[in-house]
């Protein structure tokens, strides 16, 4: 490959529901000379291509995606889209390439962008998805939670959540009440006000720091955050007032899986499969790192998008004191104490009311609760 380019090259995700702020964001961020080369695919929706007019600094960046429906026909074309930028970059008709930035169209669900960026077999080893940023607008975005859940699946699967327009309400308290609902919905993402988001770093949410070259892996699981809020909506619960207004945030959770010792990988794998297999749709992230038993000085790092993982990495060493193994899972829907118990059995001895793992392999099914 092209020795101009350092593969994977960081892919950044921009999203947020319609008019929130997505290209004034952009905009901004690529007066930024760390972005130098960056590559922006704008994912047009409707008649008139007019985002690209605005995104300035365009001229041979950008790439644009056609009309139409972020989920069903785009998904092939952005593939397309990508694979055609490593081609570039190898005929040497793009000289370097440090980033992709792809801006969702507002009314997206953005799973289905993630999964084509993790789940392409020809992109997997030229891209790695960085991060999810998404912007949320001050003014309408409550109404934007209530009335879609495709609003929802944006502030859910963000790693960080910047907020626009907070010029324009007056209202602390409504300023307020809006951070306490996105923090509930996502309590691992970063929130930002938008001044003094737009800068190069926003777009580094992975989990090495390139400027310090270390894994910063509490942030990158968001767990300070995520430790006090762990959230156990079921689909079946009922949380009065919260419930009838936010019904759509009801349905997002996130936990935190932890195991004090280290794993055998095929106790991890056994367990992602199982966890992928049953409940994968309803998964929107999930991130985490093991400490393997085969290989304990080298923790592996799990990334993945529904029913998508990324090839599981390596870290060449333990960034602090802390091993073990920590997943964090956010999703829609997620059984929230089946989970618990499908990780407590492959990693505990089983009790009572657990069955055990080799019962589980057989029957998946055998957890009630699902
Ligand atoms: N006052 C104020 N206006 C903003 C802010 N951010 C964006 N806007 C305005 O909001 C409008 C929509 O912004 P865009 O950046 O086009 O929003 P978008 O999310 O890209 O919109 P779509 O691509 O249509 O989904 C524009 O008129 C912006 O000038 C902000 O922080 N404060």
């Amino acid at each position: 490959m092209n020795p101009q380019a350092a593969f994977p090259i960081p892919v950044s995700v921009l999203t947020g529901f319609l008019g929130a702020g997505k290209t004034t964001l952009l905009n901004r961020l690529l007066k930024d000379p760390e972005l130098t080369d960056t590559a922006v695919i704008i994912n047009e929706f409707g008649d008139v291509a007019i985002d690209h007019l605005l995104v300035e600094k365009a001229s041979d960046g950008v790439i644009e995606l056609s009309d139409g429906c972020l989920c069903c026909t785009v998904r092939g074309e952005l593939v397309d889209t990508l694979a055609d930028l490593v081609d570039r970059l190898q005929t040497g008709r793009i000289q370097r390439l440090a980033r992709v930035v792809i801006e969702t169209t507002g009314l997206a669900d953005p799973v289905p962008v993630l999964q084509s960026i993790m789940g392409h077999p020809a992109l997997i080893h030229a891209f790695r998805l960085d991060g999810v940023i998404s912007v949320v607008d001050a003014v309408n975005g409550s109404a934007s939670l209530d009335a879609h859940v495709e609003a929802v699946k944006q502030v859910a699967v963000a790693d960080r959540i910047v907020l626009t327009k907070s010029d324009l309400v007056d209202d602390a308290d409504w300023l307020e009440s809006l951070k306490a609902r996105l923090t509930r919905l996502n309590p691992g993402a970063e929130l930002r006000e938008v001044e003094g988001a737009a800068v190069a770093r926003l777009l580094q949410c992975g989990l090495y720091d390139p400027a310090t070259k270390t894994a910063d892996v509490r942030r990158w699981l968001g767990e300070a955050a995520a430790h006090d809020h762990h959230h156990h909506h079921g689909p079946g619960d009922h949380h009065g007032h919260d419930h009838a207004t936010h019904h759509h945030d009801a349905r997002v959770g996130s936990l935190s899986l932890v195991h004090a010792g280290a794993l055998p990988f095929s106790t991890v794998e056994m367990f992602l499969d199982l966890l992928l297999s049953t409940q994968g749709d309803k998964l929107l992230r999930i991130k985490g790192i093991v400490e393997l038993a085969e290989d304990p000085s080298r923790p592996l790092v799990i990334h993945g998008v529904q029913k998508m993982l990324h090839p599981p990495a390596r870290l060449p060493a333990w960034p602090d004191a802390v091993r073990g193994t920590r997943l964090v899972l956010i999703g829609i829907d997620l059984p929230q104490d089946y989970v618990q118990r499908l990780f407590a059995a492959f990693v505990n001895k089983p009790t009572i009311d657990t069955p055990d793992r080799e019962a589980m392999e057989n029957n998946p099914l055998a957890i009630a609760g699902r």
